[in-house]
């Protein structure tokens, strides 16, 4: 007896690794784009939960943005419900502006499953992530200047969320996806030099191939998974230091913070203006710099304006985040 091809024997691999820890019965469902990655994470879903005693559904949002979205979606959902899929939904979303075009759509869609795996009581959601994307979202990311935790990428499991082809990259997710009869829709706006994401994934990554060698996207994706731990380490070394500074239910020890490594001191700053109601969207390192400065670079200076109407201050030693009261509202 032969066994499947070895790139559709990986992503099912693969996907059983990310789905071993379910319970039997559990709902999966997975989010389907149309595009070979998703395509090939539906049919070894399809394949894969049952085997493990699971059911599987799948969704597909129709962002409606370009001409006959509702017909390619409804193509989408055929091919899902053919896989033996079940549910499968599609779902049509209106878009909006905020964050530019990628953001806008990213936010809806990501509701848009949010509220599909509530209706179905979906334990996981998969979403089809190979290496490589994580590869365009580091580079993305360090050309605009992030730390670790940025740059740690997206996680293989993050709230209900699954990407269980993080470690595979994308050459063999398309094979597979081709290999199991799997047509995929190539979505314009992925070759479209308009989008950034395009030209990082069109442009970029192979210039730096061919300047540096072959590698490159496997390495970076290695880059996201060290600087993932070295996060991780941090976050929990500041939730501690913020217990030991914490004087009072918005105040920070100054002594205390002044011992602390600028790693995890700024850490400690930032979670402290999140908790006096900062929003993170808008709390930027440069916020989080001029807090820091309170502690290592003190001359006396008022405060530090911060988003949503915040300030930083400090007085008797201590950091105070505190809501703006002569800028409120
Ligand atoms: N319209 C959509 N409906 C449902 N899920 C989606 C949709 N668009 C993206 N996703 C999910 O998000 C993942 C990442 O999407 P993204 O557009 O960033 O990557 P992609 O390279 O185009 O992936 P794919 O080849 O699967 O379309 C997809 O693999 C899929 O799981």
């Amino acid at each position: 007896m032969t066994g499947p091809p070895p790139a559709v024997a990986r992503v099912r691999v693969a996907v059983r690794r990310a789905l071993s820890g379910l319970a039997a019965g559990d709902l999966v469902l997975v989010a389907c784009s149309g595009g070979a990655d998703s395509l090939a994470l539906a049919g070894a879903t399809a394949f894969v939960a049952p085997r493990l005693g699971l059911r599987a559904g799948g969704v597909t949002v129709d962002h409606g943005l370009q001409e006959g979205s509702a017909e390619r979606a409804e193509d989408v959902a055929a091919v899902l419900r053919g896989l033996g899929l079940d549910p499968v939904e599609r779902i049509a979303v209106a878009v909006g502006t905020e964050g530019g075009p990628e953001g806008a759509a990213r936010t809806a869609r990501y509701a848009a499953l949010e509220r599909a795996a509530d209706t179905h009581r979906a334990t996981v959601v998969l979403l089809g992530h190979t290496r490589d994307d994580q590869a365009e979202t580091v580079l993305l990311r360090l050309a605009r200047g992030s730390g670790a935790r940025s740059l740690a990428g997206m996680a293989a499991r993050s709230g209900r969320y699954l990407r269980p082809l993080l470690d595979l990259d994308r050459r063999t997710v398309h094979a597979a996806a081709a290999l199991m009869d799997l047509r995929a829709w190539a979505d314009p706006h992925n070759a479209d030099p308009a989008y950034t994401r395009s030209r990082v994934r069109h442009d970029a990554l192979p210039a730096l191939e061919r300047v540096l060698g072959p590698g490159i996207a496997e390495a970076l994706a290695r880059t996201a998974g060290l600087l993932r731990d070295d996060a991780d380490a941090l976050d929990a070394w500041a939730e501690e230091a913020e217990e030991r500074a914490r004087r009072g239910p918005a105040a920070l020890d100054v002594a205390e913070l002044a011992g602390l490594p600028r790693a995890v001191r700024s850490r400690v700053l930032r979670r402290a203006a999140l908790a006096a109601g900062c929003p993170a969207g808008a709390l930027t390192a440069r916020h989080v710099f001029e807090l820091d400065r309170l502690v290592t670079d003190w001359r006396g200076q008022a405060h530090v304006d911060l988003p949503g109407v915040r300030r930083g201050r400090r007085s008797d030693g201590r950091i105070v985040v505190s809501a703006d009261e002569e800028g409120g509202p």
